[in-house]
């Protein structure tokens, strides 16, 4: 009984005030009350204004933003890698020796396969900087075979995980199968050949000596094989060697994409993709048995591994692109919408590279004030978040490449939605959006004229994006020690991506600092004007016929004060599942 008593006293103190908070005493005492400075704050965060009448309230109250709450997102959007599958483990050398039997037969396993590399495109992922830091993937070596049949180990796999848009492309390859397939055919290893295409050659008439010369050669590559510890190679003569086993892919190899790599990864993966097998363990002594040789002291080293230098590049930044002259208020927006904390400053270029901030929809325990269904994917799938680029400011003639323009440029390509961030207290705001816009589209004409001439340069037929040439040196991969420490081709640019046109996405225009007083006029010529381009009445921005005008919506928003973003949130969402 009293077990029973202390077992519901210590729930009463420990769990009630989680599980009923309303009947906890402490919790109620110490709740702000009503006339509280700390609940009178609390409230005048989570006031959400009405967008008609964001003036109301006098700039002189807004929140500062102290720089201890600035931290800085590293953001990448391409990058090149060079990914290196496995290598394969060492054939063993081994014999079974027991009681009574002292020298047993061959039983050495062999070498495991080497790891292999993976890909796999997930929804959270955002940047690429992790695997740009990078710059070099290896995948583990295959673990040696061992004594008493025992094989190696595989080698470790690699998954590299990337945002959903992520273009792969091949800029090389260094397969050491394909090379030595080439080899053998193109040189005519005659050890390898096939016993009637060396008959053939010699019905020809060509002399047996020049053959037997190759033969031997060929036969003896000390690089592959591995002898008996204590074995000097001079005890062996090349011809107890057996000719080399021909090069061998592992199984994997087969749900290899062809090469070269053109991957454009648009849709979430459920399992990773294969990008690189790893290579083939190296055989144990039991294959080298013959009458002749019954106790072979030698096995075979594991295959070198296929190296890919790839190029990733994101095809998508963000869902919405924040496009805005410098000191718009950008950054303010962004982290009025999301938990991101970018730097703000009351200076042009406060912001230098893209930060993204994700604005969450769902988060498994309800959904945003006001949205009653959520948004979905092209795949049907529902969109429980987004994500939102804040692009560092344009200036005029930056589709010239002034200051850092085209850099700047090239992510607001990449947005699905653009959302033009003008500033209410700067002067004529339609002026601003019709600057911006202008931008934009020399860009895009640049862009096209980019396109056309890269389609003109490649021959008709040839892939116009990367073509697979495999290592054709002169000087075998054994002479560099076995190893290839140099690039076989020196990393070339890869043509410009195809991306969809920026004029043909959906826009919509944020007006920020509408905090700031006699912003009202303003406003309103840029609501009609925006009214105007929807009917038709007036030229697109971008000066292109076919540009996007359904559904222009302006919004006054104040990002300080976080005034109107519930509004802006639900336009977001809107536009996000027109695009
Ligand atoms: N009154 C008022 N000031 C704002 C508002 N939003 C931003 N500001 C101020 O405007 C200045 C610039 O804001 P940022 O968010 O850094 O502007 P930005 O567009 O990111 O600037 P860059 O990164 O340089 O392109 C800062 O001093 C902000 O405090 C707003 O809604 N009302
Ligand atoms: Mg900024």
């Amino acid at each position: 009984m009293s077990l029973t008593t202390g077992t519901s006293r210590l729930l009463q103190s420990t769990l009630t005030p989680f599980l009923y908070p309303c009947l906890d005493t402490t919790w109620i005492a110490l709740r702000p009350s009503a006339s509280s400075p700390l609940y009178r704050s609390q409230r005048r965060c989570q006031t959400t204004a009405s967008p008609s009448h964001p003036h109301a309230s006098p700039p002189t109250d807004l929140p500062e933003i102290f720089p201890s709450d600035y931290t800085n997102t590293p953001f990448t959007d391409s990058c090149s890698l060079t990914l290196t599958a496995g290598p394969g483990g060492h054939g063993c050398i081994s014999f079974l020796r027991e009681k009574y039997i002292p020298d047993g037969p061959a039983n050495g396993g062999d070498g495991g396969t080497g790891g292999a590399i993976y890909i796999q495109a997930l929804r959270g992922e955002t940047s690429l900087h992790k695997l740009a830091r990078r710059g070099t993937l290896k995948a583990g070596r295959g673990k040696n075979g061992q004594g008493t049949s025992k094989g190696g180990r595989r080698g470790e796999d690699v998954v590299l995980t990337v945002p959903v848009g992520t273009v792969v492309r091949e800029v090389w390859r260094v397969d050491p199968v394909e090379e030595e397939e080439m080899g053998r055919r193109g040189k005519g290893f005659g050890a390898d050949l096939d016993r009637e295409e060396r008959e053939e050659h010699e019905g020809n008439g060509e002399g047996e000596g020049k053959w037997q010369g190759t033969d031997q050669s060929l036969k003896w590559r000390r690089e592959k094989w591995l002898l008996y510890p204590g074995i000097l190679p001079k005890s062996f003569t090349s011809a107890d060697f057996p000719a080399l086993p021909r090069p061998r892919r592992s199984n994997l190899a087969v749900s290899q994409p062809p090469a070269p790599l053109r991957l454009d990864l648009d849709k979430p993966m459920a399992t990773p993709m294969l990008l690189a097998a790893g290579a083939m363990g190296g055989l144990g002594n039991p294959h080298f048995v013959t009458k002749s040789v019954p106790r072979p002291k030698f096995a075979t080293k594991g295959d070198d591994a296929l190296r890919i230098h790839v190029q990733l590049e994101l095809k998508l930044l963000a869902d919405i692109g924040l496009v805005g002259l410098p000191n718009a208020g950008k950054s303010t927006l962004l982290r009025a919408m999301t938990a991101s904390r970018a730097r703000v400053g009351d200076w042009a270029f406060t912001t230098l590279s893209p930060n993204i901030g994700t604005v969450v929809l769902d988060n498994q325990r309800g959904r945003v004030a006001g949205l009653t269904s959520l948004p979905v994917y092209p795949d049907g799938e529902p969109r429980t978040h987004f994500t939102i680029a804040d692009i560092p400011g344009l200036i005029p003639d930056a589709h010239l490449d002034r200051g850092l323009g085209l850099g700047f440029l090239k992510h607001i390509e990449r947005a699905g939605v653009l959302a033009f961030v003008v500033d209410l207290g700067a002067g004529d705001a339609v002026e601003a959006v019709k600057a911006l816009w202008k931008e934009v589209g020399e860009y895009e004409n640049l862009r096209s004229g980019e396109l056309s001439v890269e389609t003109q340069r490649t021959a008709p037929g040839e892939d116009a994006l990367s073509t697979y040439q495999p290592f054709t040196s002169t000087a075998s991969p054994s002479e560099f020690g076995g190893d290839l420490l140099l690039d076989p081709q020196p990393a070339r640019p890869l043509p410009p991506l195809t991306l969809p046109p920026i004029s043909s996405k959906p826009w919509v225009v944020v007006a920020t600092k509408a905090d700031l007083p006699e912003t009202q006029e303003n406003f309103a010529s840029l609501q009609s004007w925006l009214t105007e381009v929807e009917t038709g009445t007036q030229a697109h921005p971008s000066g292109r016929k076919n540009g996007w005008r359904r559904k222009l919506h302006a919004l006054p928003v104040c990002g300080l004060k976080k005034e109107g973003i519930d509004g802006l949130r639900k336009i977001f969402v809107e536009l996000l599942g027109e695009s």
